[in-house]
């Protein structure tokens, strides 16, 4: 009865989408271009920036990875960047987070061209999004994503109750404005949210982004509800879960996401979408 939200499959249908969509920019002799910007060697960042280079390389997107230094100096992490914004082959720039401590990120992600802004986290991106502008612009991909996995639902968002749990800069605030521009009433939850349990009760939508092992249970969720789990959390045994208890969440929630195979895939997938969106963007205006 309750519907488990494939993430791999609907990363799959949107991979082939993309595929599509730079086979013929290369009818045209455009090749979109991700540059990912990785700084010291975080053993977790390395693993998400090879599954990102794997899945360009898939789809015949040229993905270019840049390894640096933990050392390096703050000028120089900017002079790689400034190279980026320069390099006419390059569409899209990621840096890769958390960066090590000494270095300023939000210095670093300003200085991305905001049109070659892959992750959507430039302020100018960030406020187009918050102010609901129209026209083309990069946004965070994870909310993307999610909001991708429920259009797939096709159900009526409309009027009805979110609840976005976190309130960070990559997955909680921009999450809580596209659901905002969905029509949707939102609620934003953190660690000062008195009662967390009666709010997340009340929600039809129910984003948990924390990075608190299994902090929803199943008597913290309203029946039907669909739930969409962000976490990336490891259990007492080391194995990968959620921030959402699915054994028992499965049994009351319309539609819940696994951990793995959930939001992580789809957040790969619509990073190569918003790669391609970019080149296609890029080309409209004629700076390709
Ligand atoms: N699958 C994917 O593609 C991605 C997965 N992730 C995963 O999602 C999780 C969250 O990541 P991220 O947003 O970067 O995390 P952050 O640590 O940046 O933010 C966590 C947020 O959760 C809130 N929070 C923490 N504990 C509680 C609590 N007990 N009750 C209510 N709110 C709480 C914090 O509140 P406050 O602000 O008050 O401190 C904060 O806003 C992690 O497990 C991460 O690994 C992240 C990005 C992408
Ligand atoms: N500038 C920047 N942009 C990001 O988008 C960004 C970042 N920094 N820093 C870290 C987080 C985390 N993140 C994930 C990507 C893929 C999976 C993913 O593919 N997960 C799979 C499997 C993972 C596994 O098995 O280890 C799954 O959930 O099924 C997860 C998490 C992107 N992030
Ligand atoms: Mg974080």
């Amino acid at each position: 009865m309750t519907t488990i939200i494939d993430g791999k499959q609907l990363a799959k249908d949107l991979n082939a989408q993309t595929k599509d969509r730079v086979a013929s920019l290369a009818q045209r002799g455009i090749v979109p271009g991700l540059a990912v910007i990785i700084v010291g060697d975080d053993p977790a960042s390395a693993i998400y920036v090879r599954n990102k280079h794997k899945k360009a390389g898939q789809l015949g997107i040229n993905s270019v990875v840049r390894q640096l230094p933990a050392t390096i100096s703050q000028a120089d992490l900017l002079q790689v960047v400034t190279e980026y914004n320069q390099d006419p082959a390059i569409h899209g720039i990621l840096v890769q987070s958390p960066l090590p401590a000494g270095l300023d990120e939000q210095a670093v992600v300003a200085h991305i061209d905001p049109a070659k802004d892959v992750d959507g986290f430039h302020p100018l991106n960030v406020g187009r999004l918050f102010a609901n502008l129209p026209g083309h612009h990069p946004v965070s991909c994870t909310p993307r994503g999610i909001m991708t996995m429920l259009d797939s639902l096709h159900t009526h968002l409309r009027g009805k109750h979110a609840v976005v749990v976190g309130r960070s800069m990559i997955v909680g605030r921009p999450m809580a404005s596209m659901l905002l521009n969905a029509d949707m009433t939102v609620s934003v939850a953190h660690v000062y949210t008195k009662d967390l349990s009666a709010l997340t009760q009340q929600a039809d939508v129910l984003v948990v982004a924390t990075g608190v092992t299994h902090l929803i249970k199943e008597t913290d969720v309203k029946p039907g509800a669909i739930v969409i789990d962000v976490g990336m959390d490891r259990d007492e045994n080391g194995k990968l879960t959620g921030d959402v208890d699915f054994d028992g969440v499965v049994k009351r929630a319309g539609a819940i996401t696994p951990v793995p195979g959930g939001v992580g895939p789809m957040t790969i997938a619509t990073l190569m979408q918003q790669t391609v969106d970019l080149c296609e963007w890029s080309e409209e205006r004629g700076t390709n």
